[in-house]
């Protein structure tokens, strides 16, 4: 199995899961009696939420909880807009009583009352449109902080955790921290926009209505406990439908996800049929998911009204009845209006409730991802190292997956001296790159220790660690952007050094291809490096290793696959990157295994030495056949 790099993550994810879903992912769907749409998207989504059960039972104010330094973090705006909307409910309510004293006026209206109308509906436009503007801007960066803060978390697991069998898929976690992020920041508007300027003005209509008549409103506040617990049920509704919607389109996205980056697959097994099928059926579930939601949306507010409206209007015209007479036409205009304008903040709560019953499910599995327990741990006093000579030792080291699988490694010893080539050769499956994982501190062991230098690797810093173990491997990692970009992507956010990065391309024959290219340096090489050939992307993975110039090296199958020029290219270029290094080859090739000074048989948890004269007698024929090396 080639170790995936943590090139960027969502890279190495997806690269990760294109190498290895490719089979899984199409060819279980050659099953002549496929099941039921509805097993299989259920399924689907257990294996892509597992989290699901879990996340459902963290309740609503943890969810506030965890958002609660996000909001609090963008208080400036926050308060800004909610004195906007002060001062918009203000001039609503001087307006409503100017324009009733209009409206009911026996004299003509003279200029200064209108003036003073026309000033009022500015004052309220600009502080209503401040208002939105800050609170969108204060939901906006709340979620820019929160995917931020969410990456970073993804980012600080584990590998096992993007390895397990029922980890999350790189698509589902790109689902989150996009589109449900973005949905997230909808809720939040909604909930600011209500708490302050939805209450100021229902209180502000409120108060005016009590000021007019008591009684009618108080009559009128009866209203009030029948949306509520109208909108309380159809809130609920509306969370259950979201989550299934959030599902079925995380769902859509995670086979995306898999499949854009097979589509050499797909092409090569004539499989676009069963592909386009494969997705109709994830795109159905995903539309009519949405459809029961924007559904669901679009009756609420409609309920809301049908309640406040004809509850309302059966009150209204009963009390009307009842006090007839001690009601003046100006004080009833007055009256009506307020009602009307009580609607809005009303329906505006409802609505919150709602984008949050919505947003809920989302803010749960985003946060689900950023609550995680790594076994790997740096120790607090862990320390830098400035320079490794690269001495290795793995002493008595055993290791297991987790505790229900069978050991891969059982008490293994190993010595690699400064700048000495080892090779590790076995049967598939027998643990070589396990050891290469050992070696990175990208699993711990579960007994034993590896020195550097004779520093346990558990007493580094990892980027420590890492920064002096550089890795080469089949499963090369290249990403979207230019050549220059790719070889020096240790710099690549702070300044590359572009002279070095075309000494280490001339030293890994990389210059002449490079500059054949139409923008040299600067071509784009294309998502995952697809404009190269197999052995250009070969070599341009050793020019990264030479520009990260690490005193360790692990070589995983670097010279597979090639033409015999290609080959020749890549394996001088790689005899160039052994120099003055310490180097564990893990590798099935003859060639490749020959350039190592000793060489070690990985089977049955154990590592035993094999004489070079077993290989260079023909030896490593009969270890193939019978199955020891592969
Ligand atoms: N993340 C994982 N979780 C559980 N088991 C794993 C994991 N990664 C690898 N294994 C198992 O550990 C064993 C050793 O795997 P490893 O990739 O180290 O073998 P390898 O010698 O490099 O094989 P190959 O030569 O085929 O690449 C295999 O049985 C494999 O199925």
């Amino acid at each position: 199995m080639p170790i995936s790099y943590s090139y960027s993550y969502s890279y190495s994810l997806s690269s990760s899961s294109s190498s290895s879903s490719s089979s899984s992912s199409v060819l279980p769907k050659l099953n002549p009696n496929p099941r039921p749409i509805q097993t299989q998207l259920r399924t689907q989504n257990n294996r892509q939420f597992p989290n699901l059960k879990i996340q459902s039972s963290i309740r609503t104010n943890h969810t506030i909880h965890f958002l609660k330094p996000y909001l609090i973090s963008q208080q400036k705006p926050i308060l800004y807009g909610w004195l906007c909307s002060a001062i918009s409910v203000y001039s609503l309510s001087n307006l409503l009583s100017k324009f009733s004293a209009i409206t009911t006026a026996t004299t003509t209206v003279d200029v200064t009352q209108g003036f003073a109308l026309g000033g009022l509906v500015l004052v309220r436009l600009i502080a209503t449109y401040a208002q939105h503007a800050l609170l969108w801007e204060a939901s906006l960066n709340a979620v820019y902080d929160l995917r931020v803060h969410v990456f970073d978390r993804v980012l600080q697991r584990e590998l096992a955790y993007f390895e397990a069998n029922d980890a999350v898929s790189s698509g589902d976690v790109a689902y989150r921290i996009t589109a449900e992020a973005s949905d997230l920041a909808q809720t939040l508007y909604a909930l600011l926009n209500t708490i302050v300027p939805s209450s100021l003005q229902l209180s502000a209509m409120i108060m005016h209505m009590l000021a007019i008549s008591p009684v009618l409103s108080l009559i009128s506040a009866m209203v009030i406990p029948c949306m509520v617990l109208v909108v309380a049920f159809l809130g609920q509704e509306l969370g259950k439908i979201s989550k299934k919607s959030h599902i079925s389109v995380a769902a859509l996205s995670a086979y995306l996800n898999e499949i854009l980056p097979a589509i050499l697959f797909v092409k090569a097994n004539n499989a676009e049929l069963l592909e386009s099928t494969r997705f109709r059926r994830l795109a159905l579930m995903d539309n009519s998911a949405k459809l029961n939601k924007k559904r669901m949306k679009a009756l609420i507010p409609q309920v809301i009204q049908a309640i406040y409206f004809g509850v309302l209007s059966i009150l209204c015209t009963g009390s009307v009845v009842i006090s007839k007479g001690s009601f003046d036409r100006c004080s009833l205009v007055s009256f009506v209006t307020s009602l009307l304008f009580l609607i809005e903040p009303i329906q505006d709560v409802g609505k919150a409730y709602n984008e949050w019953r919505q947003g809920e499910p989302a803010i749960e599995r985003l946060f689900a991802m950023t609550k995680f327990k790594n076994k790997v741990v740096e120790k607090p006093d862990a320390v830098d190292l400035d320079h490794v000579t690269g001495d290795l030792k793995f002493c008595d080291v055993s290791f297991k997956y987790n505790d229900s699988l069978p050991l891969i490694l059982n008490g293994l010893n190993l010595h690699v001296r400064t700048g000495e080539v080892v090779a590790i050769v076995g049967p598939s499956g027998g643990g070589k790159t396990t050891l290469a994982k050992l070696l990175l501190r990208l699993y711990d062991p579960i007994s034993g220790s590896i020195l550097i230098d004779n520093q346990n690797i558990q007493d580094i810093r990892l980027q420590s660690l890492r920064r002096h173990v550089g890795v080469v491997s089949q499963d090369i990692t290249l990403f979207s952007g230019t050549v220059a970009e790719n070889i020096g992507y240790w710099d690549l956010t702070t300044k590359i050094d572009l002279e070095r990065v075309k000494r280490v391309a001339q030293t890994a024959y990389a210059d002449e291809f490079i500059r054949k290219l139409p923008e040299g340096y600067k071509t784009n090489i294309g998502p995952r490096g697809s404009t190269l050939s197999g052995g250009q992307r070969q070599r341009l993975a050793i020019a990264r290793a030479f520009y990260q110039n690490s005193s360790v090296l692990i070589l995983d199958e670097a010279t597979s696959a090639l033409d015999s020029k290609s080959e020749l290219l890549v394996r001088q270029a790689v005899e160039r990157l052994m120099e003055n290094r310490t180097v564990l080859v893990i590798s099935h090739r003859l060639e490749t295994v020959m350039m190592a000074k000793r060489i070690f048989l990985l089977d049955n948890e154990k590592l035993e030495e094999l004489p070079r004269s077993t290989m260079l007698n023909g030896h490593m024929d009969s270890l193939i056949s019978s199955g020891r090396i592969v």
